[in-house]
């Protein structure tokens, strides 16, 4: 699968996301934060801002919903145009009912989970997702400092993927930056969320393309994964 750099809008500048969308076209895929002011405690967009984006661009979306009765929308966000849906394992009353429905629709499913929430009581379910997400951050705000503390999570996580004998890419999203994709990378992700480093960047494709080189670089160097 290889390293996935996906910028996250939520950096982005809102009253311009065509533009700002159209400022990364090294990126893997888009990343887009649905909150609902409930699961979290901020309000982003929804529906038909995400139906909006699938007009503007040639990008696949990966949505990430922090909201809760995931099992009621999650597959209304693969309806609107989203390629990968991850849903939160804390918000989810059915996580492998769901994982299976998003892929019945022709996307991908991914397991999220909150800094505090353990992998260990989801291993026999992994097989069921595309990927796993594991929060760096508090889920809810950009800009906030990198939760290393989560490194040994990365991990386990990537220890149960390599023993599920499955393809499953492992997502970290929050405070990623060329000074903490390194770690992450070391630990075993190999899809990395950037917000505030690629849209505070001068240039933010050029900062789309140094993450990347930073990850390349530190996986060719340790051989982990
Ligand atoms: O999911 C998120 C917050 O809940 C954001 O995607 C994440 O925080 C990325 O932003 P930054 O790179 O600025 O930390």
């Amino acid at each position: 699968m290889g390293i996935q750099i996906t910028p996250s809008i939520l950096a982005a500048d809102f009253a311009n996301l065509d533009r700002d969308i159209a400022a990364v076209p090294s990126a893997d895929a888009i990343h887009v934060d649905v909150m609902d002011n409930h699961f979290v405690p901020n309000l982003t967009i929804g529906l038909p801002v995400v139906e909006a984006i699938r007009k503007r661009t040639t990008h696949d979306l990966d949505l990430h919903l922090m909201i809760e009765d995931p099992d009621r929308w999650a597959p209304e966000y693969v309806e609107a145009g989203a390629q990968s849906v991850s849903f939160h394992v804390e918000a989810a009353a059915a996580p492998v009912r769901l994982a299976r429905e998003l892929r019945a629709l022709g996307a991908k499913a991914a397991l999220g989970l909150k800094p505090a929430t353990p992998i260990e009581p989801y291993a026999d379910i992994l097989a069921e997702f595309d990927k796993i997400l594991i929060m760096t951050v508090e889920p809810g705000f950009g800009g906030q400092a990198f939760l290393d503390i989560m490194m040994p999570k990365v991990r386990r996580t990537r220890e149960l993927i390599k023993g599920s004998g499955r393809q499953i890419a492992l997502q970290v999203d929050g405070g990623i930056s060329e000074r903490t994709i390194d770690q992450a990378i070391a630990a075993g992700a190999d899809v990395f969320v950037a917000g505030s480093a690629v849209y505070g960047a001068d240039d933010p494709d050029a900062m789309v393309r140094s993450l990347r080189a930073h990850a390349d670089a530190e996986l060719h160097q340790n051989h982990v994964h």
